[in-house]
């Protein structure tokens, strides 16, 4: 807001009105970059961008591109000043991404089922059925995918494309809430310990999100109290339209082909406001607007430590012959 105040004339007041507006844009990962096909996006890529600041158009370096560590923070992780990530964000993980993401969208999963991995320990325990198409997995991958900082825990936040990359998420939640409107957080038990509960703790819709703070009484957010973004002034397009399966479907289709020139890779900013309606219809009850697609899905399940390697990893999987080189020692086995 600051920097929109600075300019003059008519801009002046397009730019405080943008700045009001603004909320985090998002990076639509499972949408095909139309420009080129196996890098990240030149917004992401760029070493410098062209913008419109108060005294005119200039060049300054590319925020999105990495983070330049300051003196006082800790960057001993690749001994690197600045953040970090793999060369290119390959098209067969975006098909990957897309064929997951549609496919844990489209199956009418629970909110636990849909919303994390958490619920396959409780498939070993014979509690639950097995599902891995679920939202958290698929954003492990994207961090995989990206790869450098954003594959670590504790460094992924530096690199500012995971705050798009997790806009990201929140938009494809608030995309299953708008079809699957009974469903929501349900009474479980933490299949891991973590900062907030051992593993074990009982939680609910009630259970206090820390360290979120809200100005309500319980002192921090829930999930009950976030059943709806507009609880935060905010909505994704699409999800006012009467029909939220035909924008699934015509996003995130199961097949490879290419998203239309009409759709744009970076999505828009998230708008906002006071009103969203969201009396949709479910994939299943045979009014969806997209086309009937029978998928064959195969799944492998593997039973592991999630952190046993102190860090991300990869497990590839073929069937025949492997494509892929032999992962070297202390290199990359995938997650
Ligand atoms: N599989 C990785 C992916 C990952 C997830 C994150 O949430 C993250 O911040 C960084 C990396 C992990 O769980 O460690």
């Amino acid at each position: 807001m600051s920097v929109a105040k600075q300019f003059t004339g008519d801009e002046r007041g397009r730019y405080v009105r943008a700045a009001q507006r603004l909320r985090l844009p998002f990076w639509d990962w499972a949408k095909l970059p139309l420009e080129t096909a196996d890098s990240f996006l030149r917004v992401f890529a760029d070493q410098e961008v062209l913008v419109s600041t108060p005294t005119g158009r200039a060049n300054i370096t590319n925020p999105l591109k990495s983070y330049v560590f300051r003196p006082n923070e800790d960057h001993s992780f690749m001994n690197a000043n600045e953040t970090a990530r793999r060369p290119n964000f390959a098209v067969s993980g975006i098909l990957q991404l897309r064929a997951d993401l549609w496919a844990a969208l489209s199956s009418a999963q629970t909110y636990p089922d849909f919303s994390t991995e958490a619920r396959l320990d409780g498939a070993s325990k014979g509690t639950k059925s097995l599902n891995p198409s679920n939202l958290e997995a698929i954003h492990d991958h994207v961090h995989v995918l990206v790869g450098g900082h954003m594959s670590v825990v504790s460094q992924a936040a530096f690199d500012l494309i995971f705050w798009l990359h997790h806009t990201n998420v929140d938009r494809i939640l608030a995309i299953y809430q708008a079809v699957y409107t009974d469903e929501w957080v349900s009474q479980s038990v933490e299949a891991a310990s973590s900062m907030l509960y051992t593993s074990g703790t009982v939680t609910d819709g009630n259970t206090s999100l820390q360290p979120f703070r809200s100005r309500a009484k319980s002192g921090f957010w829930t999930s009950n109290a976030l059943r709806s973004t507009r609880a935060l002034n905010y909505t994704y397009e699409g999800l006012g339209e009467e029909n939220v399966t035909s924008v699934i479907n015509g996003l995130h289709t199961a097949g490879t082909s290419v998203a239309g020139p009409d759709h744009e890779v970076l999505g828009g900013l998230a708008k906002k406001t006071d009103e969203v309606h969201c009396s949709m219809l479910r994939l299943d009850d045979g009014q969806a607007a997209g086309p009937q697609i029978k998928l064959t899905k195969h799944f492998a399940s593997f039973q592991l430590d999630a952190g046993a390697l102190n860090g991300s990893f990869t497990i590839f999987l073929s069937a025949g012959t492997s494509t892929r080189p032999t992962p070297r020692s202390g290199g990359r086995v995938e997650a």
